[in-house]
């Protein structure tokens, strides 16, 4: 029989803090002797990588929204395959980056293509593969675009640059998905400190792992 490990993914609007608290979340879990795999989407393995270099270069700005919201689950279908899958059924815990919910809320919500159509789009990528834990970063996307601005070495990408109501359209979007899964979906208030998000974040991982040792 495959071990089944534990799918935890990190969603949330741009500079929500995601990368930053899940990086320290992880170190944490391996310091505590968890078999922990960090990757992101879109990326975490070569082909998909490359996929979002197109999704993302600043230039491709006649990019059709369908064709976005395809590159996305073609680069989430080789992730999950070569990447995700092998790693739970090794019985580790994977930690990912964005999942199907940034396509829900950014292609399905914002783009107004529709939540069930992405959904469709994405079932055909991934199965029945969903995450175990989803942690909504939640912040005002005036406060997470201005937390990435202070870094000018940060280039921006083709979605950053985005006006601010398709940001708040974003954040509306991941909003309604907490109503739709309310038992899979944990919303953080991202707003906090990065010390208190941590903690309150750690608190959601490491129920949920209690439960199923
Ligand atoms: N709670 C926090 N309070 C203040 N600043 C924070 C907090 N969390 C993260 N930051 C800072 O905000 C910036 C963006 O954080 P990070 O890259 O982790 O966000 P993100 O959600 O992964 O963004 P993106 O999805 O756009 O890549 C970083 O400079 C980080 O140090
Ligand atoms: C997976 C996924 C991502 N996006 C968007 C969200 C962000 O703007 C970028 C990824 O950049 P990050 O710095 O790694 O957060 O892509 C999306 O629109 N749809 C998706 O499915």
């Amino acid at each position: 029989m495959k071990k089944k490990g534990y799918f935890i993914s990190s969603e949330g609007p741009e500079g929500a803090g995601k990368t930053t608290v899940m990086n320290l979340l992880g170190n944490k879990l391996i310091e505590e002797g968890y078999d922990v795999v960090m990757t992101r989407e879109p990326g975490g393995i070569m082909i998909s990588e490359k996929i979002r270099n197109i999704i993302l270069d600043n230039k491709h700005t006649m990019m059709d929204s369908r064709t976005e919201a395809l590159l996305y689950a073609a680069a989430r279908r080789q992730h999950l395959v070569e990447k995700v899958q092998p790693a739970l059924e090794e019985g580790k815990i994977v930690i990912c980056d964005r999942f199907i919910d940034s396509s829900l809320a950014y292609q399905g919500y914002a783009r107004g293509i529709g939540v069930e159509e992405i959904l469709a789009i994405n079932k055909f990528a991934i199965g029945s593969t969903m995450p175990d834990k989803t942690i909504l970063f939640d912040i005002e996307p005036s406060v997470g675009l201005a937390r990435i601005n202070a870094h000018d070495d940060r280039e921006k990408n083709r979605l950053d640059v985005e006006s601010l109501a398709f940001h708040q359209k974003v954040r509306e979007g991941y909003l309604s998905l907490v109503d739709k899964y309310p038992e899979r979906i944990e919303r953080v208030d991202a707003s906090l400190s990065l010390e208190e998000v941590l903690k309150k974040v750690y608190k959601v991982i490491k129920r949920e792992l209690e439960v199923i040792r």
